[in-house]
């Protein structure tokens, strides 16, 4: 949701220029981005430790990359919306930068850099900042943040089968069930036997995917079209729509036959599937490609089944990345899970967790020379690991209980001067009313 706007008038509210006067600044973030006030905050933080939970369930690395990256990692020559959508600028030592709009070049980047220091496989996650520059007249976002997760020098689908059982196990955690969204999976093996088939150069393969990506985003006859600008034949381009509109193991098989590489894989992810439990996720769709030109494999993407919302996530095997950055190639899967569109699911579906702010204790100073007291004993609940809210400066109790209330305090320690003589505090469990003397070091 997008912050700002509401909030505080006077100090800052507009009013008739005066010449000297400080014109009042714009207090939204810049188009397309969030500010994330402690309610969102909260909502954010608690989806990010699920995602966090999760990685560490299992056994993945956290790592992370700069949110600023060479441009070169994104340049990639296949049409990609990614590409054309790059957050991208000169900077003062004329380096040509660009804000990730995406985390795997960085992961994979990292992993070169790293070379055999890190021991194969790999596991590794993170949660960040994506970028992208898109003109704001479909009033979309231009950030959002990603969990990845991704499994470096594991070539057979336990890996992809792996992911998905990461994924599921996260929807589990936050509600979400079988019957609430799926996955639709496939390879882009399917495609490339159906290219070479038709001696289509390898070359193509990753412009095509990308073309074909787009096929519930744009008329199929732009589709066909783009397809055959790019050196597909008609006759190839019909049998690739052909193929892309199976949507069983059974009838791919039918086209394919049964010896090839893709349904070899499809058939161990759905035999995988049944063993890891949660078949009942899963479908195949041949018409799944996803839009990044570095597939190679097995690609998969969760959907909400009223289809109403745009995908929850994506991802899939990409075995040739590693080369494009001059590398030698390492075996890699991995996928990329919005902070956004998980959102709007929860809503929905009436899911969002009730977060409001808990504070263990507010304290307050009955005087103003008894706030160093006051700071005594949030020091000492401090150190037993309560929350305190210390009230900073002299307030009315009626604005004391009414801030407590708001942030939810459960207990009210009052510092008071006949109290502190005696050496102790006034607690009331503000739950009950229920009130009560002690002594500081007996506090808690
Ligand atoms: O999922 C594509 C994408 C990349 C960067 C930022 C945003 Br919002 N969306």
């Amino acid at each position: 949701s997008q912050s700002g706007g509401g909030g505080r008038s006077g100090a800052l509210s507009p009013g008739p220029i005066v010449a000297g006067e400080v014109q009042r600044i714009d207090v939204n973030p810049p188009k397309g981005t969030r500010d994330f006030p402690p309610e969102e905050m909260r909502l954010r933080n608690w989806l990010f430790n699920n995602f966090k939970e999760v990685s560490r369930l299992y056994g993945f690395e956290e790592v992370d990359f700069p949110v600023l990256e060479n441009e070169a990692l994104f340049t990639r020559k296949a049409g990609e919306e990614i590409k054309d959508q790059l957050y991208c600028f000169e900077d003062r030592g004329n380096r040509r930068v660009a804000l990730r709009p995406e985390l795997t070049p960085s992961l994979a980047r990292l992993v070169i850099q790293k070379g055999k220091s890190v021991p194969l496989p790999l596991k590794w996650f993170t949660v960040g900042q994506c970028w992208r520059y898109e003109r704001m007249t479909r009033g979309r976002r231009r950030e959002h943040y990603q969990w990845n997760m991704d499994i470096i020098g594991v070539p057979g689908v336990m890996a992809e089968a792996e992911l998905i059982s990461s994924i599921v196990t996260l929807f589990k955690r936050i509600g979400i069930k079988e019957s609430d969204v799926g996955f639709k999976v496939s390879s882009r093996k399917v495609l490339q036997e159906v290219l070479k088939c038709y001696s289509i150069p390898e070359s193509l393969f990753g412009k095509v995917c990308v073309i074909i990506d787009k096929i519930e985003k744009i008329p199929v006859d732009e589709v066909k079209k783009e397809l055959m600008a790019a050196g597909v034949s008609q006759e190839a381009v019909e049998e690739l729509l052909q193929v892309l509109s199976v949507k069983s193991l059974t009838g791919l098989e039918e086209k394919l036959g049964s010896s090839g590489k893709a349904i070899a894989d499809l058939k161990q992810l759905f035999s995988l599937a049944e063993k890891f439990g949660y078949s009942e996720w899963i479908q195949f769709d041949a018409s799944v490609v996803r839009g990044l030109a570095y597939y190679t494999g097995i690609v998969f993407e969760g959907f909400d089944r009223e289809g109403k919302l745009r995908a929850i996530c994506g991802g899939g095997r990409y075995d040739h990345l590693f080369s494009t950055f001059g590398a030698d190639d390492i075996p890699a899967c991995g996928f990329g899970f919005g902070d956004a569109v998980v959102v709007e699911l929860l809503r929905e579906k009436g899911l969002l967790p009730d977060l409001s702010l808990q504070m263990d204790y507010i304290v307050c100073a009955l005087d103003e020379d008894l706030q160093g007291a006051a700071a005594m004993v949030a020091h000492v609940l401090r150190k037993k690991g309560q929350s305190v809210d210390l009230v900073l400066e002299s307030k009315p109790l009626k604005w004391v209980f009414k801030r407590a209330a708001r942030n939810n305090a459960q207990r009210l320690v009052l510092v008071g001067s006949s109290e502190w003589q005696r050496g102790v505090v006034g607690v009331k469990i503000l739950a009950t009313g229920e009130q009560y003397e002690v002594k500081l070091d007996e506090l808690i």
